[in-house]
């Protein structure tokens, strides 16, 4: 697992392992780490020998990472260009350290030589700003980001800590942010580096320790990885049956979209559930019987016998708000996708996962479906705040926001999902482990992870791949992750 913390947090743990270390010892960890990441990037293109670097140093800690990376490239024989943004403030000891090493300061009001510098750079340092920059890049800073993001360069553009302009706590870019090829991060990760915009900005994370670990307090924002997920996939007993491994009903589908009845029903048989209990229209019910004959079905929520859990909404269209009622008020775990969106009830008061994209969660907050995807974070913390359920914000980056304040980022999203149908196939996936006895955060979290690695593995085998494709290859995902269920 990858733990995520504020900045305020880092601040905390900074300066409580600052006390214990001499004067600038924290720093030069940091500036190891990034002049590890840079020499290996610098070989790659031909060697530190003879390089151009241009390091871009703002006023603060950020700069006096980036000159000091810089001194210690020129030492091992690379020429070094810095742009001081506001030279009176520039680290002092960086910057005796950058000079001392032959390193030469280009005025940032030097159009003609700073174009020459980036033009010519192999590796541009991003150290305009760290985790106190607040707002969108100004003045000279948003100029030099807009130089980058231009293609001035052709070097690998290095961020130091996080991209220059993107807010470390959100992953928002409210102005200009830099973009970068790589970013070196110190000590642990900040939400700039995993949720989109900011996550896009960052390029490849490089992680360099500091020693902070021991001082951080639990992250209530984290990214599972593989062995995560593998502990959190339901395990069937060797004496369950098919009801004490959940039951799931699938609330889904319409005369206008039987497709995503089938999908749902789909995603919902491969999460681990015992019996998938499809509710809907006979015609649509025929569809999803024809290609899923060991799915049980009935014209309703009251029809179809006992559940666990319910996945509810995808592609069910108009007029099904007494469907939609009756299984929300079961009192059983609930997920609700798409149309379900939209008989929600004032507040959840038992265990609710929503799966809302941008445009559903614009609707269901009344604002703009751009601020939603600018302000991910933000906005799923508050639905999860307002209906007391955790929001799983699909898109780009995917994000878990609970009510307890917990956040979870999935880390294999793919934009191969970007197709008609994947998101029921994760609703009924989703749906399935919450049926399999996962809480709403857990069931959710694990479904976006195997769901964006089986949009990877769809991807590697038909290029752009269909709902159907994802479907497909879920099964050698899940088979993958925990190993083959019952031993075989
Ligand atoms: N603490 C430690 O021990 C360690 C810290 N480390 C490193 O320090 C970094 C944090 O350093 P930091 O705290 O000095 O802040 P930093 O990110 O350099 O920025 C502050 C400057 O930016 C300016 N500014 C702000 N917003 C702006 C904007 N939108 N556009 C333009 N300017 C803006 C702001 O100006 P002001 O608002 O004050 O006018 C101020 O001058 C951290 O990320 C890591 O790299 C590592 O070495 C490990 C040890
Ligand atoms: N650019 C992207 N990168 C990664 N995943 C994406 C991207 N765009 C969409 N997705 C994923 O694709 C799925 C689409 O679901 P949804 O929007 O509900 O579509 P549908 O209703 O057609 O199934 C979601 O899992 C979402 O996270
Ligand atoms: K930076």
């Amino acid at each position: 697992m990858k733990t995520v913390h504020t900045v305020e947090e880092v601040r905390a743990a900074e300066e409580a392992l600052m006390a214990r270390l001499p004067d600038g010892a924290l720093m030069q960890r940091a500036v190891a780490g990034l002049v590890t990441v840079c020499a290996r990037l610098l070989r790659e293109s031909g060697g530190v020998y003879g390089a151009r670097v241009v390091v871009l140093a703002g006023a603060g800690n950020n700069g006096g990472d980036a000159l000091w990376a810089g001194a210690r490239l020129a030492r091992r024989g690379a020429h070094a260009d810095a742009v001081l943004l506001d030279p009176a403030k520039a680290h002092a000891e960086g910057l005796t350290a950058f000079r001392s090493a032959g390193g030469r300061v280009v005025s940032v009001d030097d159009g003609v030589g700073l174009r020459s510098a980036l033009a010519q750079a192999d590796l541009v340092l991003d150290g305009i700003l760290g985790i106190g920059g607040r707002g969108g890049l100004r003045g000279d800073a948003a100029r030099l980001a807009a130089l980058l993001r231009e293609g001035r360069t052709a070097g690998a553009v290095v961020a130091v800590d996080l991209p220059s302009g993107v807010d470390p706590d959100t992953g928002e870019t409210p102005g200009d942010a830099v973009a970068a090829d790589h970013t070196v991060t110190f000590g642990t990760l900040k939400a700039a580096l995993v949720v989109d915009p900011g996550a896009a900005a960052a390029g490849t994370l490089h992680f360099a320790d500091i020693g902070l670990g021991p001082f951080l307090p639990e992250a209530e924002m984290t990214v599972l990885d593989d062995a995560d997920v593998a502990a959190l996939l339901p395990d069937p007993g060797r004496e369950s049956d098919k009801y004490s491994r959940g039951v799931v009903g699938v609330l889904a589908g319409s005369a206008q979209f039987p497709g995503a009845a089938v999908l749902a029903t789909g995603g919902a048989l491969h999460g681990g559930a015992g019996m998938v209990r499809y509710a809907g229209p006979d015609a649509v019910a025929t569809e999803v019987r024809e290609r899923w004959p060991e799915a049980i079905a009935g014209p309703s929520p009251d029809a179809v016998g006992r559940v666990q859990a319910w996945t509810i909404g995808s592609g069910l269209g108009d007029g099904r708000e007494d469907d939609v009622r009756a299984a929300l008020g079961a009192g059983l775990p609930v997920l609700v996708d798409a149309d379900g969106l939209r008989w929600l009830p004032e507040r959840f008061t038992g265990p609710a996962l929503l799966t809302p994209h941008a445009g559903e969660l614009s609707r269901l907050l009344d604002v703009d479906r751009s601020a939603v995807e600018a302000r991910r974070l933000h906005h799923a913390r508050e639905a999860a705040r307002r209906w007391n359920a955790v929001v799983l914000l699909k898109g780009s980056t995917t994000v878990l926001a609970a009510p307890d304040g917990r956040v979870r980022v999935n880390p294999t999203g793919t934009s191969a999902l970007a197709a008609a149908g994947t998101g029921d196939v994760l609703a009924g996936l989703a749906g399935s482990l919450l049926a399999g006895g996962l809480s709403p955060l857990d069931a959710g979290s694990v479904a976006a992870f195997a769901h964006g690695l089986a949009g990877q593995r769809a991807a590697a085998g038909s290029g752009y791949p269909s709902a159907g494709d994802v479907l497909a290859a879920l099964p050698a995902v899940l088979r993958s992750l925990r190993g083959p269920v019952g031993g075989g």
